[in-house]
């Protein structure tokens, strides 16, 4: 056979509703981690599956920075407090009661922390596919955050994403140069559980909307009809 073409590219059922369950299941993880440290070969599995996202004109742009050094960890954490104080003041009151009580972050917890940057400049000005919509290449790099987080899942990892910090203190905590663009800081770790549904719709804080709701067809139109499709969602 082409050795450029997979040998048995299909995926079998039970693979299928592996990689399914794994979506389902994943959880962003605050709260729940244990203090067991991730074995190298499974951070290196991790690495790598980060390494393997689509990336816009396969540009790569990201690097990974590892933060297990706990004094490195509470740098991180005070960024986090001061953006987090900053936040609970831009919400109404009973939002803000609410907001307070949610834990939002493992950063000391979790042991191991991994900042995902984007390097904008890695293969020069002109990148295929990135002309015209310029933010590709962060959004390359979420790719990367995503295969991550899923790959962490179907090891029994926990994973969560801490964005309430300023990018400058991000920066500064991890000594990261001011033209590399932080993009997520994730907190990874062994787990005590993995909560059945997001922690903040359970909170109350937003329902899962109903996927019906967002398809559309054929443009920015509602089906009048019957549509399969739809009833197949609910
Ligand atoms: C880009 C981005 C940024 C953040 C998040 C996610 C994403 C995609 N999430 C997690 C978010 O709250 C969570 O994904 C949703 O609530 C849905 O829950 P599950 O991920 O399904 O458990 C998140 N969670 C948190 O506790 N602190 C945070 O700062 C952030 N930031």
């Amino acid at each position: 056979m082409d050795a450029t073409v997979q040998p048995n590219a299909d995926f079998s059922p039970q693979e299928r509703d592996a990689v399914y369950r794994c979506i389902a299941t994943r959880r962003d993880v605050r709260g729940q981690f244990l203090p067991d440290p991730i074995p190298d070969e499974v951070l290196a599995r991790l690495l790598d599956a980060a390494h393997h996202a689509p990336s816009v004109g396969f540009m790569q742009p990201w690097d990974f920075i590892l933060v297990r050094d706990p004094e490195v960890k509470r740098k991180v954490h005070a960024a986090f407090a001061t953006a987090h104080d900053e936040a609970a003041g831009m919400f109404d009151d009973g939002r803000a009661a609410t907001y307070r009580k949610l834990k939002l972050e493992g950063i000391l917890e979790a042991p191991v922390g991994l900042c995902i940057t984007c390097d904008r400049e890695r293969t020069g000005p002109v990148v295929i596919g990135r002309t015209h919509q310029p933010e590709m290449d962060l959004y390359s790099a979420v790719c990367a955050v995503q295969n991550l987080w899923l790959a962490a899942r179907a090891e029994n990892l926990g994973v969560g994403w801490v964005s309430i910090v300023r990018y400058d203190d991000l920066r500064a905590a991890l000594g990261i140069p001011p033209r590399i663009q932080p993009v997520a800081y994730l907190c990874i770790g062994r787990v005590s559980h993995f909560f059945a549904r997001p922690e903040l719709e359970t909170a109350g804080w937003l329902p899962r909307l109903p996927l019906r709701d967002l398809v559309w067809f054929d443009g920015w139109h509602r089906r009048t009809g019957a549509e399969p499709l739809l009833d197949a969602l609910d």
